[in-house]
């Protein structure tokens, strides 16, 4: 199965909100014709109406892929309408935070191929990232085509297993949060400091902008990187002192929110 297959059997996603959009405009971006895909969704976006492609209409019989991209409380009710795909050569790619393999091979199926995938929002400029594993049913082929559909929002990791999904989550899939808040936060500290909103905000953005890429980057490691920032007894030295405290630093506070993130994730998983 290959992107040739996809274009002429088809796409469907189920639920186009935040996620499924930036993935949508990823693959139209990347030659994937608008014709190919159909979008079950009652609340179609502005941005989405314009795009050309099919919205709730007549599904096609035996579509390449079906993207799951509706919130885990919505599962319940939106997944039955697709039972009919189950059981055949029609791959689930689910980007569902905590809705297992073993739940899509109960509502869908055991012979359904399944692979459970964890993106993330910078997938809206090609600057996401998307681990995947599959069950059984998901052949070669068919992690290779999803690889391959992935990459056009962003690097893919493959998982050695399942259970490794709920930190990933906790670290890619809910990360971007994390980094926003730090840049809210950041901007927040500046205008404390005096500086007037708009600065601080500009500062904060570069700043964590720059930061992130010069990490990606650069051969040395993000340690090094820091450490290079550091001059001994100067500005940011103090200013890690705070931050790197083993009592109640951003290690320690990462540690806990990461860990909250992973017991939510196994909540979900454990419906
Ligand atoms: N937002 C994020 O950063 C990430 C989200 N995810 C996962 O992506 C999934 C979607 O999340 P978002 O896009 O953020 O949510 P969202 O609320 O933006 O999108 C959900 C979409 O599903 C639609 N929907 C509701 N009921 C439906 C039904 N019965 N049939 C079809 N469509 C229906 C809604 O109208 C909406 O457009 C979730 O399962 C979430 O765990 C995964 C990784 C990152
Ligand atoms: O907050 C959530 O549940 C989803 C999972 C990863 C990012 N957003």
């Amino acid at each position: 199965m290959n992107m040739d297959d996809v274009a002429r059997r088809g796409l469907v996603l189920l639920g186009c909100g935040k996620m499924g959009s930036a993935m949508l405009a990823g693959w139209l971006r990347s030659g994937l014709p608008a014709t190919s895909v159909w979008v079950n969704d009652p609340y179609p976006s502005d941005w989405l109406t314009q795009q050309g492609v099919n919205i709730n209409a007549v599904l096609p019989e035996s579509p390449a892929i079906v993207l799951v991209a509706v919130k885990p409380q919505m599962m319940a009710d939106a997944l039955p309408t697709l039972r009919s795909y189950g059981n055949g050569d029609t791959v689930f790619l689910s980007v569902a935070a905590g809705i297992t393999i073993g739940t899509y091979e109960t509502m869908l199926g055991a012979e359904t191929p399944v692979i459970r995938a964890m993106p993330n929002t910078p997938a809206a400029i090609g600057r996401g990232v998307t681990a995947i594993v599959g069950n059984a049913q998901a052949s070669a082929d068919m992690m290779d085509l999803a690889d391959n559909l992935l990459q056009a929002i962003g690097q893919v990791v493959r998982l050695d297993a399942e259970s490794q999904m709920s930190a990933v989550t906790a670290i890619s899939g809910c990360g971007p949060a994390y980094v926003f808040h730090l840049i809210e936060a950041m901007a927040a500290a500046g205008e404390k400091a005096g500086l007037a909103p708009e600065l601080a905000m500009q500062l904060a953005k570069a700043t964590v902008g720059g930061a992130g890429q010069l990490a990606e980057d650069a051969d040395d490691s993000p340690t090094q990187l820091r450490i290079n920032v550091t001059s001994p007894n100067g500005v940011t030295f103090e200013a890690l002192k705070v931050l790197m405290n083993e009592t109640d630093g951003f290690p320690v506070l990462m540690d806990r929110a990461v860990q909250a993130a992973v017991n939510r994730d196994q909540e979900l998983s454990n419906g």
